[in-house]
């Protein structure tokens, strides 16, 4: 099938308009609200058109063998895996505490269907596959940059960048109906109601100019999360579940001897995709992995001596150091989800625990137990620097830099915290 860019497909429109830019119109008082809903369990989906080593990544990441086969539509239902995200400062309070038990962070990963051209009028998997992207919270997009004829393309030829307009296009396809659906029903609510009207409808007028906004954005061929929103325009977005608002990572699957030679050889075909990202996406992350050689890597995931020897057997073959590609992808895919992470450390066990970013300390509380957020007193909080830096707790508080922190504290990426709380005085 030949090729048609998104720019053709939409005719005269200005599709991919540059983006304004995020920072700029960012109000300097006031602290920028995030896209997304708040969870406990916050998710990241990966996507892709059919048959480009999705689910071998998937495999790789998470240690597990769902099917990855060489044809298309291999994967229909989504598979779900748990991943530990490497950290440095957990494995320090782990070493420096040698607790009982050890409870890293983790961060969920869904193996999607592959998407198609026309997904958003059904074709493929159709609105099944979108419903699938609906429900996660951010995007590994990714691509194919191998070349191997024994490995069929959907679209007959490898070719990343029409393979990621076609998927931008379904995303942003899905995301005009929606909101034109939204934009007819508000346009009705607000038009016949007055002064009147119940809370729901009340609401529905007040979020139109924000739905007519959006509207207008996507029909630009921009996707939502380049946009630069208000806190309240963000609040009435996040309540529309729009798959253009969801963060997205970039990843290139190349060849084995591509990965291998990636920084002595310049790579046209990264190169290719950069310049495409800085174009329509800028400021998001590309990350090139090869499937196949993390493959071939996971198989020594049970022997980290093996696995090492490989890496270093590779590294001395190519003259550079080789390392898997897997570590640095999980560690983005969490920031992408803004998340912050908060210990706590003792000798019966260090726990890293999430929230996401500018999370109060009750909230964060919270997270641990309901109790502690409802009985609430205050936060015992040392930073990790300070911890590493000083060797000890006990040599933390002889410093002054034992903190306690009340209600209003936010917590940040790192610290240590001891709650204290009581929850008979708060039981009423
Ligand atoms: N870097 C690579 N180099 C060569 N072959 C690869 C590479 N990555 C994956 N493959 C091969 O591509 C084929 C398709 O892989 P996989 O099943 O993971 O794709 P998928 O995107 O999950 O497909 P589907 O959308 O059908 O579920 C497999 O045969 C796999 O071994
Ligand atoms: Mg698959």
């Amino acid at each position: 099938m030949a090729s048609t860019s998104i720019r053709t497909l939409l005719g005269t429109r200005n599709f991919y308009a540059k983006p304004v830019s995020r920072k700029n119109g960012a109000a300097p008082e006031e602290k920028k609200a995030l896209l997304g809903r708040p969870s406990n369990n916050l998710k990241i989906g990966i996507l892709g058109v059919p048959n480009i080593g999705k689910s071998t990544f998937f495999n790789a990441l998470t240690n597990s063998s769902v099917p990855a086969e060489n044809f298309p539509f291999c994967t229909i239902d989504p598979s779900e895996a748990r991943v530990i995200v490497p950290d440095n400062r957990f494995a320090w309070l782990a070493d420096h505490y040698k607790p009982q038990k050890e409870t890293p962070a983790y961060l969920t990963v869904i193996d999607i269907a592959g998407l198609v051209r026309g997904a958003a009028q059904g074709e493929g998997l159709g609105n099944a596959f979108l419903s699938h992207v609906r429900s996660v919270d951010a995007l590994f997009h990714l691509c194919r940059g191998f070349d191997d004829p024994g490995v069929m393309h959907v679209d007959g030829s490898v070719d990343p960048i029409r393979d990621l307009e076609t998927i931008h296009y379904e995303l942003l396809l899905r995301d005009i109906d929606w909101l034109q659906k939204v934009h007819q029903e508000y346009k009705v609510v607000a038009s016949r109601l007055g002064a009147g009207g119940n809370a729901v409808e009340k609401k529905k007028k007040e979020d139109f100019p924000t739905i007519t906004k959006c509207l207008e954005w996507v029909e630009k061929g921009n996707d939502i999360r380049m946009g630069d929103w208000t806190n309240k325009e963000v609040e009435v977005i996040n309540q529309q579940y729009l798959l253009t608002a969801k963060p997205m990572i970039y990843l290139v699957n190349i060849s084995e001897h591509d990965y291998l030679h990636l920084s002595k050889e310049p790579n046209p075909t990264i190169q290719r995709i950069q310049a495409w990202i800085d174009e329509n996406h800028p400021g998001d992350l590309l990350i090139p992995f090869s499937g196949s050689f993390e493959n071939q890597l996971s198989l020594f995931n049970d022997t980290p001596e093996d696995k090492q020897m490989v890496l270093e057997d590779a590294s001395q073959q190519v003259g550079a150091t080789i390392v898997s590609a897997l570590p640095e992808i999980i560690v983005n895919g969490r920031e992408a989800l803004n998340l912050h992470q908060f210990f706590t450390a003792g000798p019966g066990e260090v726990r890293s625990w999430t929230t996401r970013k500018d999370t109060l300390a009750p909230q964060a509380a919270g997270v641990i137990h309901t109790d502690f957020e409802r009985g609430f007193i205050m936060a015992e909080v040392m930073k990790m620097d300070d911890l590493k830096q000083l060797g000890s707790e006990a040599a933390v508080k002889a410093a002054g830099k034992y903190y306690s922190k009340g209600k209003e504290y936010t917590v940040d990426d790192g610290d240590v915290i001891y709650f204290k709380f009581n929850v008979t005085n708060k039981k009423k």
